[in-house]
């Protein structure tokens, strides 16, 4: 559940497995994310879980046995309960925002919202394979990742992995923070508030900074003005986080992307990984490596 729209998503793990599914993030054994329905704040949750879940043919082989689900929620809690409420008289045990299993090297972690910390997993455990996959040891290279997430907020978190750091002698993912700005929509909405004689607009990632009439202009402020926001962004993140952006893994994910891409690409020369699915393949990790005890 995110702050506007939320979706449901069955993942399926094929062990062993480095598939791609299309558009998803490859991580450690995810191979099919499937979407199987997306709705806004407004829509009667539940009910769109409910008829999404009794979709035909939908789930596989997970209509036989214990059936898990795990929520990322940044909404609001009663939306949350709701929900949980609903899966439950389904059948389903489901787990609340399981535990990410990052190491958060920030002040109060209990705030830092669930997305941005299921998508940092997701990312830092690609960023794993893809450098085990590039060097056959690859104990000594640093792996640093940056996560930008453009949807009804802005947010840009910079990762590492510490390898050898954990008591066990394994890897650990770090969160080391980031920046939490507004998407498009919400400087839209922001501005229209706020300015008595401005009418509501649509933003359009594809319009020329030159506004020539009022909405022009202010679809040149949410559109040219959020890509500038998205470059200082990474920008400073990565140079505060990693002294640079040479090198930085990045990973670009939320539905306001459009708007995101080009200020990414500008930014890291080694361009970026486009990962729609980022949260739900970060919580089903998230939900795996925490076997049954989160559920
Ligand atoms: N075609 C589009 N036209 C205009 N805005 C769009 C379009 N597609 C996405 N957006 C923007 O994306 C936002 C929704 O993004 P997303 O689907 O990631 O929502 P969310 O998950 O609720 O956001 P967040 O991750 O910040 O909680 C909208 O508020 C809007 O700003
Ligand atoms: C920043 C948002 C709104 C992005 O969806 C969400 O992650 C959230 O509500 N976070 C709580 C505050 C924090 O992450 O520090």
């Amino acid at each position: 559940m995110g702050n506007t729209n939320a979706s449901l998503a069955f993942v399926s793990f094929v062990e062993g497995s480095t598939a791609r599914a299309e558009g998803a993030v490859p991580v450690g054994g995810v191979s099919a994310i499937e979407i199987l329905a997306t709705w806004g704040r407004d829509d009667d949750e539940p009910l769109r879980v409910q008829e999404a879940l009794a979709g035909p043919g939908r789930l596989g082989g997970a209509g036989q046995g214990r059936r898990c689900a795990a929520i990322s929620a940044v909404g609001s809690h009663e939306r949350e309960r709701r929900l949980v409420e609903r899966l439950g008289s389904l059948g389903w045990d489901v787990a609340v925002r399981p535990e990410a299993g990052l190491v958060m090297e920030i002040h109060h972690p209990e705030t830092c919202g669930s997305d941005r910390q299921y998508a940092m997993r997701a990312a830092l455990e690609d960023g794993w394979r893809l450098r085990s996959e590039a060097v056959a040891d690859g104990a000594g290279e640093r792996l640093q990742v940056l996560v930008v997430d453009a949807g009804t907020a802005l947010t840009v978190d910079a990762g590492v992995l510490r390898s050898g750091a954990a008591a066990n002698g394994g890897a650990e993912f770090v969160f080391l923070g980031g920046a939490i700005a507004m998407g498009p929509g919400s400087l839209a909405e922001a501005i229209t508030a706020r300015g008595a004689r401005l009418a509501p607009f649509e933003v359009d990632p594809d319009v020329p900074a030159l506004g020539r009439s009022t909405v022009e202009a202010l679809r040149a402020g949410a559109s040219v003005g959020f890509r500038g926001a998205v470059r200082e962004l990474c920008r400073g993140v990565s140079m505060e986080a990693f002294g640079g952006t040479r090198g930085v893994l990045v990973y670009l994910t939320g539905g306001a992307r459009a708007f995101a891409r080009a200020a990414v690409d500008e930014t890291f020369p080694q361009g970026f990984r486009d990962s729609p699915h980022l949260v739900h393949a970060g919580l089903a990790l998230a939900i795996r490596s925490a076997g049954s005890s989160s559920l």
